[in-house]
């Protein structure tokens, strides 16, 4: 091509240019202007190429995603050709509330994984909204609080594994304290801890101190990269998603399988054949995955033996580092500040027995601050760090006073949310759980509602009630039972935002006398 381009006349070369030039320069103003978006403000190279939010989501993956973009451009910003972000819990409202029901943009379709070559939606990357409903429908009720809570024990047992580890470190530092990257134990907890909830057994993440067969890494791997590539689908398709890649991975040339699959699989045989030895057994609802046999063995077209196989992989992407992030960014912006440190051991020290085993949830609800210091880690560091993006219908839509064209990509980012001044106050930045405390029962009610740190609408996380009894017990516990206390350096914070926002920092842990 290049030959046959050099072997032109230089003005047939000229020409050529010039056409070249103007078909692009055309396609940019098409780009820019198109359905009157450009009245939206924002960067200039945001409107006409996605790429920019690539770039961004690269460049700014050390800082707090979102926010500094809303503060210099206001509610709405044009971050993409046609793609629109929004800040107010208003948009909130416009965009996921009741009978909304926006469709998810293709950003989903790069989570969907990939299994032996085959790509598998899971209920969180299905753009599907019939399949979406009917298969969230029939597993609803296995994530209802009171149905969580009966499986409390497990997490017991997880808990006192986690204490014993930390004894251990801090007798191998023989003394009476130990440094401790809590983040990453944490992390573990979570793995093991969610494992229990669905399938009565640990990986082993937390005994072992050790990130069991990569599976953190590539998790942590897959997330990062489909939160950044989410941007660009395209290239997800282009490189990864492409026939070629699928062809190799059904031939099991290479392997896209994440390492929970193996764990799931096993788990989900040895239940099978658990079911099928006796169906009339006695012992029901061990556990999530006793609840989706059940639900296959009665609506196997809905819950199929793949749906069932999901179980582990949704628990592995969507429960593990998800809780992992908040239990950390509750130990820190709690220790960091040490009035609110005080303040809420005085309360731990005085309403929970000497108990040298975890806190129960029971427990944890009779604790207005500890609550109140939960909330407020939800609203200034929610894990998630993406923008949860809807494609508006064809006919358009209001949102937030604003009328928006069909077909547009709109969504709001969590940290800008939570960060809004008409709502929180004017004191944002501050870990300040008072702001839970002091308004009247109604007013809390409604900042309450504006917070989106589990989603919105018919996507709010289904698992939100196993991620709060796990940080209501284990983030109790630890907080009772440590002195907790943050070297200098790790006060400043250190970000990396993926799908989730996670903080690095180490802890000096020592255990409070009698405990
Ligand atoms: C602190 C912990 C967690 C946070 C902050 C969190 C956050 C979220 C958010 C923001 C969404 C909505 C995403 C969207 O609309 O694009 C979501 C959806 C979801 N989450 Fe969570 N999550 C957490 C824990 C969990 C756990 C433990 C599980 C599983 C047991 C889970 C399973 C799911 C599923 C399945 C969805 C998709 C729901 C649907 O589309 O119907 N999450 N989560």
């Amino acid at each position: 091509m290049t030959t046959a381009f050099l072997a032109l006349s230089s003005w047939s070369r000229a020409f050529c240019l010039y056409v070249l030039l103007t078909v692009l320069l055309l396609r940019l103003i098409y780009l820019r202007y198109r359905n009157n978006l450009n009245a939206f403000p924002g960067p200039v190279v945001a409107s006409v190429t996605d790429l920019w939010r690539l770039w961004y989501s690269y460049h700014n993956k050390n800082g707090i995603p979102m926010v500094k973009l809303h503060e210099e451009y206001g509610p709405v910003i044009r971050i993409g050709p046609r793609m629109l972000s929004f800040s107010t819990p208003e948009a909130v409202r416009d965009i996921y509330g009741p009978g909304k029901n926006f469709k998810k943009s293709e950003f989903y379709s790069v989570i969907a994984p990939l299994q032996n070559g085959v790509i598998k939606d899971t209920l969180f990357s299905t753009r599907d909204q019939a399949y979406h409903s009917g298969y969230r429908r029939a597993v609803n009720s296995s994530f209802s609080m009171s149905v969580i809570l009966q499986y409390e024990s497990y997490l017991d047992e997880t808990t006192q594994i986690f204490l014993n580890k930390i004894d251990e470190i801090i007798t191998q530092t023989k003394g009476k304290k130990g440094l401790i990257d809590l983040p990453r134990l944490l992390q573990y907890y979570a793995f093991d801890a969610v494992a229990m909830l669905a399938y009565s057994k640990r990986y082993g993440f937390v005994e072992k101190n050790t990130d069991i067969d990569g599976i953190m890494k590539t998790t942590r791997f897959i997330l990062d990269y489909t939160s950044h590539m989410g941007n660009y689908p395209l290239w997800d398709k282009i490189f990864l998603k492409n026939p070629l890649m699928r062809l190799l991975g059904r031939l099991g040339f290479i392997n896209m399988t994440t390492p929970m699959i193996p764990f799931a699989i096993n788990s989900q045989a040895e239940r099978l054949r658990e079911f099928k030895a006796n169906p009339n057994r006695k012992e029901k609802n061990r556990d999530i995955l006793d609840s989706y046999m059940a639900l296959h063995i009665a609506k196997p077209d809905i819950v199929t033996e793949n749906e069932v196989l999901e179980l582990g992989v949704m628990l592995g992407f969507a429960g593990s580092e998800s809780t992992g992030v908040a239990l950390s960014a509750l130990i820190y912006y709690v220790v960091r500040d040490a009035r609110v440190y005080g303040k809420l051991q005085s309360e731990l020290n005085s309403h929970l027995a000497t108990s040298v085993t975890g806190v129960t949830y029971a427990e944890t609800q009779t604790l207005p601050y500890f609550d109140a210091c939960v909330k407020e880690t939800f609203r200034i560091h929610p894990p998630s760090g993406f923008i949860m993006e809807r494609v508006t219908p064809p006919s358009g839509a209001q949102i937030a006073g604003y009328t928006v064209p069909g077909n547009t990509i709109v969504g709001c980012n969590p940290w800008a949310v939570h960060r809004d001044k008409a709502t929180f106050g004017e004191d944002v930045e501050v870990f300040r759980p008072e702001r839970w405390l002091e308004p009247s029962e109604d007013e809390v009610r409604k900042i309450w509602k504006s917070m989106i740190h589990f989603g919105a609408g018919p996507h709010t996380c289904m698992g939100r009630h196993v991620s709060v009894l796990e940080i209501y017990k284990l983030g109790a516990t630890i907080l009772r039972h440590f002195k907790i206390t943050l070297t200098e350096q790790d006060r400043v914070y250190k970000l990396t935002v993926g799908q989730f926002v996670r903080l690095d920092f180490s802890v000096m842990l020592e255990r409070v006398e009698g405990l």
